[in-house]
């Protein structure tokens, strides 16, 4: 049995961490880290756990962790994870870090687009990207992992093939993105109340969030050179999901069948990507609750342009189910253990 902690399991990603691990053949969870609730049952904190987890909430103490867990999630706020990790807690535990912390290799651009100093800037290099279907080899042997973000990992997913291909001009990507509010976390924020949300769809981080370094990072190692690129989240009302259109140039005139093909010759044998049926376009509700990323693709002559979409859930897919499917290719499990969910619908 593999003995998990979560650091900040009182949390939208942490809590959905607890979901998806009390389902995992092989795994146990046995700190549910928080500061905020440690006189507390955790089925207090989250009442949907009410006779499924009887343990409370304790202390987060990563040294005591490292010595009880062989893995640690920190699902924690950007800037902890940094700042708790050091040699001594890597040689006894693997971590799987739910923030940005680790995600870009430039630290000095990390600390451009966050706003904070990196505390920990040697483990940075070693850290691998956890994008599963693009790093699984380098993920099963990582002890640090820097699980990517929710938006990012909807958008490389969709984009990915034609940037390695070579299929796109790269100068010309733009990403339009939505997601729901759980996105933003538990915390109280004046911008995610009730009446501020709801009847609204608006534009936020305009030609300045923080997934965009991310992302062009990753697409700029796809495509081997760097790429800078349109990224506009937009924040819709409702609980899951994100979704990803994304436009570029067509480097030469391509058919149906050519992307499809490249496409399918990438996410064939992936459980979790699924390439729809021509004309079908992905939807958040077909995905909500499960691990999975619909993808989908359509050429406009006219403009010469592809238009990539995609959507997922990004609670599952965009952080706790693959951290989860990050967990299983670290420890030679199954990649898909505990994630075979169905997705709910209604
Ligand atoms: N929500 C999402 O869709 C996604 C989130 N992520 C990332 O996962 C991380 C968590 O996000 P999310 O769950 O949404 O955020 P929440 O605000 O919902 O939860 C944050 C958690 O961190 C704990 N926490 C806050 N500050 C500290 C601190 N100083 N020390 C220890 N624990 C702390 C909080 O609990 P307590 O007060 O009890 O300690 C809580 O459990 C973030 O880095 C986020 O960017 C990544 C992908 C998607
Ligand atoms: C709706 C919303 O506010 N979303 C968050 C991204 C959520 C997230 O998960 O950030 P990481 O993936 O980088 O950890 C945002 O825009 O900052």
């Amino acid at each position: 049995m593999i003995k998990a902690g979560i650091i900040g399991s009182t949390g939208y990603a942490g809590q959905e961490l607890v979901r998806l691990l009390m389902q995992h053949k092989d795994a146990e969870i046995v700190w549910y880290g928080s500061r905020s609730y440690i006189d507390k049952k955790y089925y207090e904190v989250f009442h949907n756990m009410f006779e499924i987890v009887d343990a409370g909430c304790m202390d987060d103490n990563m040294d005591e962790l490292a010595e009880e867990a062989d893995v640690i999630f920190t699902a924690t706020p950007q800037g902890l994870c940094s700042s708790l990790v050091s040699e001594k807690v890597l040689s006894k535990t693997k971590i799987i870090d739910l923030s940005a912390d680790f995600r870009i290799k430039d630290a000095d651009r990390y600390e451009e687009w966050y706003g904070i100093k990196h505390p920990s800037r040697e483990f940075i290099r070693e850290a691998v990207y956890g994008l599963c279907e693009i790093n699984r080899e380098d993920v099963k042997k990582a002890r640090l992992i820097a699980n990517p973000g929710c938006y990012p990992t909807c958008s490389i997913l969709s984009i990915y093939p034609l940037a390695k291909e070579g299929l796109i001009d790269m100068n010309t990507v733009i990403i339009d993105a939505k997601s729901g509010t759980s996105g933003a976390g538990r915390g109280a924020k004046v911008n995610n109340l009730y009446c501020e949300v709801n009847e609204n769809i608006k534009a936020y981080g305009v030609a300045s969030h923080r997934h965009t370094p991310e992302i062009e990072d990753q697409l700029g190692y796809a495509c081997g050179q760097p790429v800078v690129l349109n990224f506009t989240p937009h924040l819709v009302p409702m609980n899951r999901g994100i979704l990803v259109t994304a436009y570029a140039s067509l480097n030469e005139e391509a058919t149906y069948e050519q992307i499809k093909n490249i496409y399918d010759s990438y996410y064939k044998e992936e459980t979790f990507v699924r390439v729809l049926p021509q004309g079908v376009c992905p939807e958040t509700r077909w995905v909500e609750g499960s691990n999975y990323v619909d993808l989908n693709f359509k050429i406009d002559p006219r403009t010469n342009r592809v238009i990539m979409m995609g959507a997922m859930d990004n609670l599952v897919k965009g952080a706790a189910g693959q951290a989860v499917q990050n967990m299983n290719l670290m420890f030679g499990l199954d990649e898909t253990e505990g994630l075979n969910l169905v997705p709910m619908f209604p």
